[in-house]
């Protein structure tokens, strides 16, 4: 039990150490994903056609909620009411729409002066909105917050950005944000905005757990079991750790220990029952005739006894099968209880029995098959006098066991010619 226990620890950390790195990949995966969809709303973005909006707050009903946008100055904007709308979609369809917090576009309108499309538009908002009215716009303060460059560079770089958590002002959502920022003539023209729930992480990492049986944990304790993971476009030095829950591990290592000790007990006793039931007879717990007879033509040198029930048909006829059937299982028993655990005893026929001992005396046999002979009559069996009848004789040099065999059972006939409950030797 215990090296079962111990194998199947160290399988199980084995196991959870080869997954986190399975994990990492798919976190990455979820949040490149989300990236790449964001990447294609880029584009839809930059070919939006404008609209013209008075100051103030406006709302659009869209298929999946209602868009809100923040107009500083009266001007034509960008009207992006199905792009944000199927954004929105696509983002719920890879993180879960349970995890998804809101959609944003941030976006410097020539006339308008700065512009945000919120989806949803919550109060917190509005109100944070107004709170920084005369301060920095929401793109100078992202821009600077998550070093992006305010000017385009080179092909290549990478101005994308997944930030760390934090708590969002206004809301006290803990999220963290997917920051894509969209150059025009090399300016910075927008920043679309994709704020999760921090949970998405955790919910990917237990998701994983259920459908693995691993016990991977998100921690921020660096030690010697724990393996540090990056995110895509994360460029803080946050420190996130995937680590195995050792606990967990031990409950898991258990009950696999016990269900593994009990399947093994289960084909070990399925295998002993059918050996059991092919190589011995039920009844008797003697050795089935035809599983032993090819045996015994390998035998030289071997001294046989037949035995035989003396009237068991009236037996039957009297008592019933059942009671015939205890009768020949107590007469077995007590042959068993004659011999040693060493000789062969085979259930020959329906009330006839061989053995097989190794070569003996003539003296010495004929006063083996009458010890048996005597017990088995000794005591009544279910209040019937039971006798049996015996023919016993030795292998000759030389001499095929059937040829021995077939004189036993002619020693066995005269027992019975001569009145029964005999032993004869021939
Ligand atoms: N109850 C029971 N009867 C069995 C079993 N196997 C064989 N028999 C019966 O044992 C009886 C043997 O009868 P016989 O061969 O005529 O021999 P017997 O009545 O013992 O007479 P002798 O051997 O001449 O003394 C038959 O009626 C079989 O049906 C068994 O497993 N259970």
């Amino acid at each position: 039990m215990c090296a079962v226990f111990i194998l199947v620890f160290i399988s199980l950390c084995y196991y959870n150490f080869l997954s986190i790195n399975i994990l990492e990949r798919k976190l990455q995966t979820l949040i490149q994903t989300t990236v790449d969809v964001t990447k294609r709303f880029h584009g839809f973005y930059i070919n939006a056609d404008s609209k013209h909006y008075d100051e103030g707050v406006h709302f659009e009903k869209i298929d999946n909620g209602e868009l809100g946008i923040i107009v500083k100055n009266s001007g034509d904007i960008h009207q992006l009411n199905n792009g944000m709308s199927q954004l929105k979609n696509e983002i719920e369809e890879i993180i879960g729409s349970d995890l998804l917090w809101t959609v944003a576009v941030i976006e410097k309108a020539n006339v308008a002066g700065e512009v945000t499309h919120f989806l949803p538009l919550r109060e917190a908002y509005i109100s944070l909105d107004e709170s920084r009215h005369s301060r920095n716009s929401w793109i100078s303060r992202t821009i600077a917050g998550e070093s992006i460059d305010k000017s385009y560079r080179i092909f290549n770089e990478n101005n994308v950005r997944l930030t760390e958590p934090y708590y969002e002002k206004g809301s006290s959502e803990y999220i963290r944000s997917i920051l894509y920022p969209v150059y025009i003539d090399k300016e910075i023209q927008a920043i679309i905005i994709v704020d999760f729930k921090n949970a998405l992480i955790e919910t990917c990492i237990n998701k994983y757990n259920k459908e693995n049986h691993t016990t991977l944990e998100l921690t921020d304790v660096n030690h010697v079991f724990s393996y540090r993971f990056s995110l895509p476009h994360s460029i803080t030095k946050e420190k996130n750790y995937i680590s195995w829950n050792f606990s967990n591990i031990i409950i898991q290592a258990l009950l696999f220990t016990i269900i593994i000790i009990i399947i093994i007990n289960v084909v070990i006793s399925f295998y002993r029952k059918t050996w059991k039931d092919y190589y011995y007879d039920s009844m008797t717990g003697f050795y089935r005739r035809d599983h032993y007879e090819p045996k015994l033509n390998k035998m030289t040198h071997a001294s046989v006894i037949i035995c035989d029930i003396d009237h068991f048909k009236s037996i039957n006829d009297t008592y019933g099968h059942d009671v015939g059937d205890m009768v020949i299982h107590e007469v077995t028993k007590r042959i068993r209880k004659s011999i040693r655990d060493t000789d062969i005893a085979i259930r020959w026929g329906g009330e006839e029995f061989v053995i097989i001992l190794p070569k003996m005396k003539c003296n010495d046999l004929i006063h083996k098959s009458e010890h048996i002979r005597k017990s088995v009559s000794f005591g009544k069996i279910n209040e019937i006098s039971v006798t049996i009848s015996l023919g016993c004789t030795h292998q000759n040099p030389g001499e095929n066991i059937i040829s021995t065999l077939k004189r036993a059972d002619k020693a066995l006939y005269q027992s019975k010619s001569l009145g029964r409950n005999k032993t004869t030797f021939l």
